[in-house]
């Protein structure tokens, strides 16, 4: 659907050269939510451009449907880019024209009658459930409606693919948790690709089935979301990880512990099915030790189980050795070191 295949881009200011975007290859599959998450300046919105075929890359090809976007011309361009829905932070809506008028906008220019226009309207009113605000002006709307408008505005000529830049960036918490119900809605009803950049992590785990980190221009990682939340790959995604999940007490909480002595601690990791067995209690039965979780939680990441647990075990050291060499078959464990936390 969307495919980058090592991609550069680089801005030229003056005699300097900013390197935006660095030999980056991913692809977006038809049909997914995919989320690009990275701090500032770290070439997210450069990445946006490329797609919505504002910018040209500097090296390497994007395919938007197969088409690599170099090879079209300046009008055909122009008809591609209607192809592509864009929602914003900002909602970018015409604060002189209503509701509908803002819908209808991108169907006026697609050349529709007036009654397509009106039955098109209605339809996407109803759809993101603004049918009573039709003839209100933007500035009569919360956020969360301007961005409803937005995406009933971007969904107009029934694109394929949806770009949302930082769509939920200036929402609370709650309003944001409607725009993603709504964004995945949009998603499961039309099919519709959608392409999502952010800084916030839990926006990548609420709707995203993929995501890319990106830094300083590169894709640092990239997979399955679940699959990046278990287990990042780079200090970056842990940091952001970390920012949705704490997954280890404070330094002072594990130091107290330690004071009271024991025989350390250790973090077990489980994925999938493995969270619905009774592991931990099968196998310290069997070896005759006891353990307690002192912390964590079992959660669900893209419709899987995932459980993350801070374990202390009691009991003979050999055993308890014993029982650690066993789980170590079936499920991640590792003794948390003295400097985490
Ligand atoms: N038109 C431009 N001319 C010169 N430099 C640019 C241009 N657009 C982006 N850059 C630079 O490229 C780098 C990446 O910027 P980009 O906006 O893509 O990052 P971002 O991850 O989207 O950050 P933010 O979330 O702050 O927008 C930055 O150093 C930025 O200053």
């Amino acid at each position: 659907m969307i495919e980058f295949k090592n991609v550069s881009k680089t801005f030229r200011l003056g005699k300097r050269e900013v390197h935006a975007v660095k030999n980056v290859s991913l692809k977006v599959n038809a049909g997914e939510i995919f989320g690009m998450i990275g701090f500032s300046g770290a070439g997210k919105s450069t990445l946006l451009r490329l797609v919505n075929m504002l910018e040209r890359p500097s090296k390497g090809s994007v395919f938007i449907q197969d088409i690599d976007v170099n090879s079209l011309s300046s009008k055909e361009l122009r008809t591609r880019r209607r192809n592509i829905g864009m929602i914003f932070q900002n909602f970018n809506l015409f604060h002189s024209r209503s509701v509908a008028g803002n819908i209808a906008y991108p169907l006026k220019l697609a050349g529709l009658s007036k009654s397509e226009i009106n039955t098109r309207v209605n339809e996407l009113l109803s759809f993101v459930g603004l049918s009573d605000k039709a003839k209100d002006y933007p500035s009569q709307l919360s956020g969360g409606q301007k961005q409803r408008v937005g995406i009933a505005r971007a969904l107009a000529t029934s694109p394929d693919i949806l770009i949302c830049d930082e769509a939920t960036s200036a929402l609370d918490p709650e309003t944001t948790g409607e725009i993603l119900r709504l964004l995945k809605k949009v998603n499961k009803e039309f099919g519709i690709t959608i392409l999502l950049i952010t800084h916030e992590m839990h926006v990548i785990q609420s709707i995203c089935q993929r995501v890319a980190v990106m830094e300083d221009g590169v894709v640092i990682e990239s997979g399955d979301v679940f699959d990046v939340f278990t287990e990042p790959q780079h200090l970056t995604s842990q940091r952001f990880i970390q920012s949705v999940q704490q997954d280890l007490p404070s330094p002072r909480i594990l130091e107290e512990w330690r004071a009271r002595g024991g025989n350390g601690f250790y973090r077990v990791i489980f994925k999938g099915e493995i969270t619905n067995e009774a592991v931990l209690s099968h196998i310290t039965q069997k070896h005759k030790v006891h353990f307690n979780i002192v912390y964590g939680s079992i959660r669900e990441l893209q419709e899987r189980l995932f459980g993350d647990l801070v374990i202390s075990f009691e009991g003979d050291p050999v055993a308890i050795q014993h029982a650690i060499a066993e789980l170590e078959t079936i499920v991640d464990i590792k003794e948390v070191a003295k400097h985490e936390g």
